[in-house]
């Protein structure tokens, strides 16, 4: 088994007493792995962790066999990450901002960012200042910035978020598409529970900041559930049960 993403054990908490508990799952080569979660339920915390953006109180990550904290270079060197909305310079040109976001990977073809421009479906755009695109072109240039070194794992956090379903379709597609032909793996979350459906083969259930359930996605809806939705609520109410009974 070709384990990419080993989390193990992560706690972390802010001073509001809120963030995540003993959070522990793993990433297998080639999955597209679901973080699902309401809003708070701490993604974005664990994702930020992940990319070496923020410090665990306790736990670790590994990945590719690296640990983040320990040794960041050599845990991210096959990583693209895109966490909350992408950054990108407006008084640019969106091919502008790739060829910026190039120099930071020495040795890579000058024709990556048309590779990328054409794979995100902004060829047509590349010379238009980005604060000219809209909300669904921002987060496809963010993705192309992502993808620009073909890293093997991509970390995404809601990475449809606010968008219209046409932007949400595309990214969706260039996410399969991906992961098919290029076998990257994915950890993405998403407060979308059909958007989890609809990519994902592994998936995490994050509940205030703990990790209800995780498993292939066959697996926990298991011919109980029809959907995950409902497979969600069930074990909220579980959990609630459980926690009035201690
Ligand atoms: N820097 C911080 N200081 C204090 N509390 C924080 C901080 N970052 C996150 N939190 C809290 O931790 C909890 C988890 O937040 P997080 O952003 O990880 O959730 P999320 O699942 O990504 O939700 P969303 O979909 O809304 O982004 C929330 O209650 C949030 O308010």
């Amino acid at each position: 088994m070709d384990t990419i993403v080993e989390i193990e054990g992560l706690t972390k908490t802010f001073r509001n007493r809120r963030g995540i508990r003993d959070i522990s799952l793993s990433v297998r080569r080639g999955d597209v792995y679901g973080f699902f979660g309401p809003n708070g339920a701490g993604k974005t915390t664990v994702m930020k962790i992940m990319a070496g953006l923020s410090r665990a109180d306790r736990g670790k990550v590994r990945l590719f066999g690296h640990d983040v904290a320990a040794n960041y270079e050599q845990a991210m060197a096959k990583v693209g990450v895109l966490i909350e909305t992408a950054e990108a310079y407006g008084y640019m040109s969106g091919r502008k901002n790739l060829e910026m976001a190039a120099r930071f990977y020495p040795g890579l073809p000058a024709s990556r960012v048309d590779e990328v421009l054409e794979l995100v479906g902004l060829s047509n755009v590349q010379r238009e200042r980005v604060d000219q695109y809209s909300l669904g072109m921002k987060q496809r240039l963010g993705l192309a910035a992502a993808v620009l070194s073909k890293p093997e794992l991509l970390v995404l956090d809601e990475p449809t978020n606010g968008l219209d379903i046409e932007g949400t379709v595309h990214i969706r597609e260039i996410i399969l598409r991906l992961a098919r032909e290029e076998r990257t793996t994915f950890f993405l979350s998403s407060h979308l529970v059909h958007e989890m459906e609809l990519m994902c083969n592994r998936i995490g259930i994050l509940h205030e900041g703990k990790l209800i359930r995780e498993g292939p996605r066959s697996e926990l809806l298991g011919g109980r559930f029809a959907t995950l939705e409902e497979l969600f609520l069930h074990e909220v109410r579980e959990e609630r049960r459980a926690i009035a009974h201690v």
